[in-house]
Parts: structure tokens; sequence; C-alpha cells
């Protein structure tokens, strides 16, 4: 099996990542995973070790980090999360197409590595209106939701900067911005699909 770039798919809280992801998701069945991230927060009711996440002591994740482990790590309301290098190649020894779902600092550190991946910003069509989506998605109170909007902000800045990624995916009319997604990744998505043909699978 080849082993496909994975896909980093970044930009502000709100516009729209996770929508879209899920349409791929959905319509292409098991093309694609996530990379399951380490945690250094405690499991939430419901959570599966491995599955939701890799829940690790403070300990174990310092161990990590100084192994070099990490494609990117960063501190959350006093949490650890990060992804290892370990993560994404479990997924692509499934055979699956890797997504990573980062922040702005991720994809910097990303950069930084040899991983080899596409870099995906989906861009809100504006600030208010990345601003409405929040609020209609109703999982934010007002502190959070103009600490995200700053955040924003930052996020938007790297993404002006030439060079920052390999494409820019407005999501405007959601199955417009979901078309261009799709445009980036099918080459991949229908040599995986042949591939699997071929071994019988
Ligand atoms: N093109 C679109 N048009 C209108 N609403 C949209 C569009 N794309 C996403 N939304 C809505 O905007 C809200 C935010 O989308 P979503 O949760 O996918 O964002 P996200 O980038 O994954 O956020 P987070 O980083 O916080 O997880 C959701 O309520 C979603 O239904």
């Amino acid at each position: 099996m080849s082993k496909f770039r994975p896909l980093v798919v970044s930009g502000p809280s709100g516009c729209g990542k996770s929508t879209l992801v899920r349409k791929l998701f959905d319509e292409f069945h098991d093309c694609f995973a996530f990379s399951v991230s380490h945690t250094t927060r405690a499991p939430r009711p419901g959570e599966v070790e491995g599955t939701d996440y890799f829940f690790t002591s403070r300990e174990e994740f310092d161990k990590m980090v100084q192994e070099d482990a990490f494609l990117e790590h960063a501190q959350f309301s006093g949490n650890r999360y990060g992804t290892s290098k370990k993560a994404v190649e479990e997924v692509q020894n499934t055979g699956r197409l890797c997504i990573l779902d980062v922040e702005v600092n991720g994809v910097r550190s990303i950069k930084k590595t040899d991983l080899n991946a596409r870099f995906i910003f989906i861009k809100p069509p504006s600030f208010e209106c990345l601003r409405e989506r929040l609020k209609g998605r109703g999982s934010e109170s007002e502190t959070s939701l103009n600490k995200r909007m700053e955040t924003a902000t930052e996020a938007l800045e790297y993404a002006s900067v030439p060079g920052s990624y390999d494409h820019v995916i407005v999501n405007d009319v959601l199955d417009v911005a979901y078309e261009k997604l799709k445009g980036i990744i099918i080459a991949d998505v229908q040599q995986l699909q042949n591939e699997r043909l071929k071994a019988g699978r």
C-alpha cells in the first residue's frame, strides 16, 4: 500500500472544519481517519482510550516531548494535547488517509517535520459570519466566543501570508467549499480505492 500524504486541516474555530471533514467521511466510507491525539486531561464519560484520545500522565507526556515523539503539542486550559508521529503512522498502516485537525501553532510545528503533509486552511467568508456561526452552534459563552474570535485573528493573519498553506478554501456555500476540498484529495481517494480493489479488499 502506498503511503498517502496526510491532510492537515486548519482554520479558526467555527469556520466549518468538522462539518466539511464529516462530509468526506460520509461520502468515502473507510477511506479517512483522524489521528488519535494524546492528552493529559481526564477522560470524560463515554470517551474511549485509543479511540477518542490516548489518555496520558503529565510524566509520560513530558517524556514523549523529550523523545521528540510529537509532531506538535500544545496546552489548552491547563491540559496538554499532542499529535504523535506514531498516531499518524498507525492510521497510514490501516491504509486510510490521515486527517489532522490542528490550530495555527500546530501547523507551524508540523511544517518543521518531515511529515510531507498537505496543508489546507478553511476560511470563513467574513469575521461577522464566523461570529454568527459560533453563536448559531450554541456551544460558546460570551467569554469563550470572544476568545475564539481573538484566536481567529491570528489564524487569519497567518493564512494571509503567501505559502502558509497549500490551499485556502472559503467556506461560504457549504457544498461549493466541499467540492473544493474533495477536488484536492480525490486523486488519492481513487488511488486508494484502486489499490484496495486490486488487493481484493
Ligand atoms: N458553509 C456553511 N454555511 C453555514 N453554516 C455552516 C457552514 N459550515 C459550517 N457551518 C455551521 O457553522 C458551525 C461551526 O461549524 P463547525 O463546528 O464545523 O466548525 P469547526 O471549524 O469544526 O469548529 P471547532 O474548531 O470549534 O471544532 C456549525 O453550526 C455548522 O453547522
